[in-house]
């Protein structure tokens, strides 16, 4: 893929003042997108988030579902238009959730398609899925290497077995790709968690939103529980991103002065994220939940070192190490085993861009620990970003603290909040895009 213009990044003061409208959650919307389409138009969603992985996917769930089909569903016609249907290559791009849920979705559908993505995708794991489909009845195949995309999936499913064991430690998005059809499925379905269970906030997002919409669960020890059921009339609204409204938080940890509000942000969200709250808490943010949003303000308060355990909030991981990095604290942090497979390997990058300013990143036995004791503040310093959107966002902040930072392939951001560069200018960032 071609990368898109440089982008220079400059903040002339140490002050922040605005309100910040930020997109809808990618996590909820992609969940919603799925269930909207498995209950054929009885579940609705509202603030449809911008993100480009939430947009991808809704443009193929349009295809898919189309009312001519949902009609003919209804009138019980379907396999006449099903047989008339081409073999389709459905090329998802870097959206993982969109990448692990449609392959459990097309395991329901009538015909046969090929599931792609970009070629970071194609290294992305995808066999403990596509094992556990099978395991049920699926039809998958690779089409290239074993246990990666693309896939090759004939649908409808034959379920041959109603409960299946699924590893936990790899990616809890093969989780939710199963609970989200696992009312759709003829015989339900029985899950169990086999080990630990990363991002486990993720897993009750989706469980939540099931129940929100009808589909109700059991989780007793490690097995989840959905019987066949039908969804009930709903309308989903996507609360906005949590992990977008980190940055702000990292933004404010690095002002002398900020105040800050996000509409729309709840207290009781059901996006894990929202625990930027009470980590930053830890650098003197406040969150005040009020006017329907929420405040964030600055105050000076000793940081008490500690050590972070990030499994339950992977996607925060960057802001947070870069915020401790930048403001020399040398902080540990656990529970950072699976940035390696997300976007790009998360660690390598963090360690790579952090050394630009003397930082150090060491990993001992599943610890990361930040050593700043060789900080400096270099003049101007270009940042790569890994075809990774948490990359840019993650160390945009630091313009507040160096001279000039620049930002190679500044379009990475769209993959989850679009916005990012204008919001920033919105906070008076000055930007320049390198022609
Ligand atoms: O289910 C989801 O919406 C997500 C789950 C997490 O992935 P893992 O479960 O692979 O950690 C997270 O990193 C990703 O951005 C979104
Ligand atoms: C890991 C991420 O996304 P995904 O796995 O959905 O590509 C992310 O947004 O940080």
């Amino acid at each position: 893929m071609t990368k898109s213009e440089n982008i220079i990044v400059t903040k002339p003061t140490r002050t922040v003042n605005t309100t910040i409208q930020l997109t809808g959650s990618k996590s909820e919307c992609n969940r919603a997108l799925i269930i909207k389409a498995l209950s054929l138009g009885l579940v609705k969603v509202d603030n449809i988030s911008e993100a480009a992985d939430a947009v991808k996917l809704l443009s193929v769930l349009k295809e898919e579902v189309t009312d001519q089909k949902i009609a003919a569903i209804l009138a019980d016609e379907e396999p006449e238009l099903v047989a008339n249907r081409q073999l389709q290559t459905v090329d998802i791009g870097p959206a993982g959730t969109a990448m692990r849920f449609l392959t459990a979705y097309f395991t329901l559908q009538e015909g046969e398609v090929i599931l792609t993505g970009s070629e970071r995708m194609k290294q992305r794991p995808i066999g403990v899925l596509v094992d556990a489909l099978r395991e049920l009845g699926a039809q998958i195949n690779y089409e290239e290497n074993e246990g990666f995309p693309p896939l090759r999936i004939a649908g409808p499913i034959e379920q041959k077995t109603g409960r299946i064991a699924i590893k936990g430690n790899i990616s809890s998005q093969y989780i939710t790709a199963l609970l989200l059809i696992a009312s759709s499925l003829p015989q339900g379905l029985e899950l169990e968690i086999v080990g630990e269970l990363t991002s486990k906030p993720y897993v009750e997002m989706t469980l939540a939103m099931l129940e929100q919409c009808g589909i109700n669960h059991t989780w007793t020890d490690n097995v989840i529980s959905i019987a066949p059921q039908q969804f009930k009339e709903t309308n989903i609204w996507v609360e906005p991103d949590w992990s977008a409204a980190s940055y702000w938080y990292s933004i404010a940890a690095l002002s002398d002065e900020a105040e800050l509000f996000l509409p729309g942000l709840t207290a009781y969200s059901k996006q894990g994220d929202s625990a930027i709250t009470e980590i930053m808490a830890n650098f003197g943010i406040t969150s005040q939940f009020k006017d329907g949003g929420v405040h964030l303000s600055k105050s000076a308060k000793p940081f008490v070192n500690k050590l972070f355990d990030l499994k339950e909030c992977p996607d925060l991981a960057q802001t947070v190490v870069v915020v401790c990095a930048a403001l020399g604290h040398n902080v540990s942090f656990t529970g950072l085993e699976t940035l390696k497979i997300k976007e790009t390997d998360r660690i390598a990058a963090l360690q790579n861009e952090l050394a630009k300013i003397g930082v150090k990143l060491n990993e001992d036995n599943e610890v990361y620990t930040l050593d700043c004791s060789s900080k400096f503040t270099p003049e101007h310093v270009v940042f790569e970003t890994y075809e990774d959107h948490r990359m840019a966002m993650a160390f945009a902040p630091l313009a507040i603290l160096l001279p000039k930072i620049e930002f190679e392939d500044h379009k990475v951001v769209e993959k989850s909040y679009p916005d990012f560069w204008n919001d920033l200018e919105k906070a008076g960032f000055v930007l320049e895009v390198k022609g």
